[in-house]
């Protein structure tokens, strides 16, 4: 027996298969709630389209039975009836066109607000290690470029697709019932119509990805050129930058002169096409109607049919390939859906309202990798209200321990406890709202100073005010115009480190944890500043725990225990006394610090 190894090809074109039915399932799966009003559009969609269809036969029968024919009649099989006919059928195709329209755009626009809540809220949950692999430009596109893609499939595609799809068959079933002969004729050249839109429209909608694509890199190169503008200036790289923004403006242009030439080629071509059927047609039906055997009003009505079917099919076309986005943007969207089993539960878990502050890591490994070992056999216990420093040289793993303690990433061996209790099994909520910690980087969003100390949480005012005098904000809180209403402008530019600094002190303080945790940041801060803030950690320290690492070691002067790392182990621990005489590490380290303030 002779196995065969499928090729990469069928393999893949399995995936994408697979994968687009799925994303079929998602569509059709999210839409069933607005199953009613999908229907009623449907039926509009019929009227619409029978109105459409009705006028060239009302044409017809007006030419060939009063005007050629020469009949007279009265009641609706007139002239004057079949005018008010005429009107009543368009009336009932605009009307019937206006409520499909609002009931597919209200249906379309609310089941996208809802998915779009749906991501967000799922953004807010993914675990840290999913954030590490992710860039922020593919989770921004998920909320925003593909939830659109989809509500255009939902407000534009979907209706078309049924639209056109009923009004294409009514056509050639009106075409057939009227003349077989004339029809064959007429499809002589249609189909070199429906392959030519759908040629073009397809070129037309790959160049727009490219333009996307491109309009994406500039949009990212001038933002990251403002947000770096300082450094550009001062290496005097403006030149170099210019012409890295000529290049891709450059392609950018390429593709729109495409994109100018593929719209103007699509109405000529397509209108050529239509005119050479409508010649063939009348060259063949002149004879049949000079020999009695047609009549001119179906002739007129085949025309308009010719004509009709060119809309339908270049938005078929159209829709072809929005249909194929939006199967990617659906794929995407549902793989982050289906991110949930991962997604932090921040609910589940032992409750613990109020922790004491104990930690304590037995033996911990972790790695974020799973092959190199960031920490390795690290053990140490802090009681409830000391503080501890951590001290090592750049890359040891001391922001890593901080990860671990706020349950961001899961250790591979060893535990963590916290008052006893596996960190692993403590509510998250319970352990979040527990630890505050002060980032090195630190973080202001967009607001007021108020809003960035209590973070939206329900807190006293008497607890922010608290806050702004135990970080030692206050003073210069009070001296803006607007206090602690001033605005944050986006990530806090318009303050100074050490202010910005001061600010996150008084947000961590109004949390009022039991666990304080601060990553130093290593910026020179003028000496003012920095007792402020050794006054501010002195203040948020008492009572609590206090985790800080440590690159000022004045800012460590009173600290319970000092941990020393150094690769992922820990290279000495004990009391700063004890360190010092034992002449390790830290004293080292004290001794260069001293010899360097003398020198200086
Ligand atoms: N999110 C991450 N994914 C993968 N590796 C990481 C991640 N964060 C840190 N590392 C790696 O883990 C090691 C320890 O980093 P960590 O930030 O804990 O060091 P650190 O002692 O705090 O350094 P520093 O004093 O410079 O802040 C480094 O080798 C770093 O490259």
């Amino acid at each position: 027996m002779i196995f065969t190894l499928p090729s990469k090809k069928t393999d893949s074109q399995q995936v994408e298969k697979k994968a687009a039915t799925g994303a079929v399932k998602e569509l059709l799966r999210l839409s069933k709630p607005y199953t009613p009003q999908l229907l009623l559009a449907c039926l509009c969609v019929f009227v619409v389209n029978a109105a459409f269809l009705i006028q060239p036969l009302l044409l017809q029968r007006v030419i060939d039975h009063f005007l050629i024919g020469r009949s007279v009649s009265h009641g609706l099989d007139s002239i004057g009836g079949l005018a008010l006919l005429y009107l009543t059928v368009s009336a009932a195709g605009g009307a019937s066109s206006y409520i499909q329209a609002l009931i597919v755009g209200k249906a379309g626009q609310s089941l996208v607000h809802q998915l779009r809540v749906n991501v967000f809220s799922i953004i807010q949950r993914l675990p840290l290690p999913y954030l590490d692999r992710t860039s922020s430009g593919r989770l921004i596109t998920r909320a925003t470029n593909d939830t659109s893609e989809i509500t255009e499939f939902y407000t534009d595609v979907l209706i078309t697709l049924v639209k056109d799809i009923m009004l294409l068959i009514g056509i050639v079933y009106i075409m057939l019932s009227l003349s077989l002969s004339l029809t064959l004729v007429s499809f002589t050249v249609i189909p070199v119509i429906v392959f030519l839109v759908f040629y073009i429209k397809n070129r037309i909608k790959k160049n727009f990805f490219y333009m996307k694509h491109f309009i994406g890199r500039i949009n990212g190169f001038i933002a990251e050129s403002i947000s770096g503008m300082k450094v550009i200036q001062i290496f005097r790289a403006e030149k170099e930058k210019e012409e890295q923004f000529l290049k891709l403006n450059g392609q950018y242009f390429a593709t729109t002169l495409i994109q100018v030439r593929l719209n103007s080629v699509l109405k000529p071509a397509s209108d050529m096409f239509q005119s050479l059927a409508i010649a063939i047609l009348v060259w063949y039906s002149v004879g049949k109607i000079s020999g009695g055997m047609l009549q001119i009003g179906v002739l007129y009505a085949f025309t308009t049919y010719i004509k009709q079917f060119f809309a339908p099919i270049a938005d078929l076309a159209d829709k072809y390939t929005s249909i194929q986005s939006a199967l990617v943007s659906t794929e995407r969207i549902f793989e982050l859906i289906h991110e949930e089993d991962s997604l932090e539960d921040t609910d589940s878990g032992l409750p613990m309202e109020r922790l004491n502050g104990t930690i304590e890591f037995r033996h911990v490994w972790f790695s974020y990798n799973d092959t190199d070992w960031v920490l390795k056999d690290v053990s140490f216990v802090i009681k409830k209200g000391q503080t501890a420093a951590f001290i090592g040289e750049t890359g040891a793993g001391k922001t890593t321990i901080i990860n671990l303690i706020n349950g961001f990433y899961r250790v591979q061996k060893g535990e963590i406890l916290i008052d006893g209790v596996n960190i692993n099994d403590i509510r998250l909520d319970d352990l979040r709202r527990n630890v505050s910690v002060v980032l090195q980087d630190v973080f202001l969003f967009s607001g007021t100073i108020r809003d960035n100390i209590t973070l939206g949480d329900d807190i006293a005012e008497e607890a922010v005010q608290y806050a702004l005098q135990a970080s030692c904000a206050e003073s210069f809180v009070k001296d803006f115009p607007a206090g602690i209403t001033e605005p944050v402008t986006e990530r806090g530019s318009t303050f100074s480190a050490g202010q910005r600094q001061l600010i996150s002190f008084a947000r961590a303080i109004a949390h009022n944890p039991a666990i304080f945790v601060l990553d130093e940041a290593t910026a020179n801060i003028d000496t003012h500043t920095e007792k402020l803030i050794q006054q501010a950690v002195d203040n948020i320290a008492n009572g609590r725990t206090t985790l800080i690492i440590a690159h000022r070691l004045s800012t460590i002067a009173g600290a319970d225990l000092i941990i020393a790392m150094k690769e992922g182990r820990i290279a000495e621990k004990g009391h700063p006394r004890e360190l010092f005489e034992q002449g390790g590490y830290y004293a080292k380290l004290l001794n260069e610090s001293r010899s360097h303030a003398f020198s200086s």
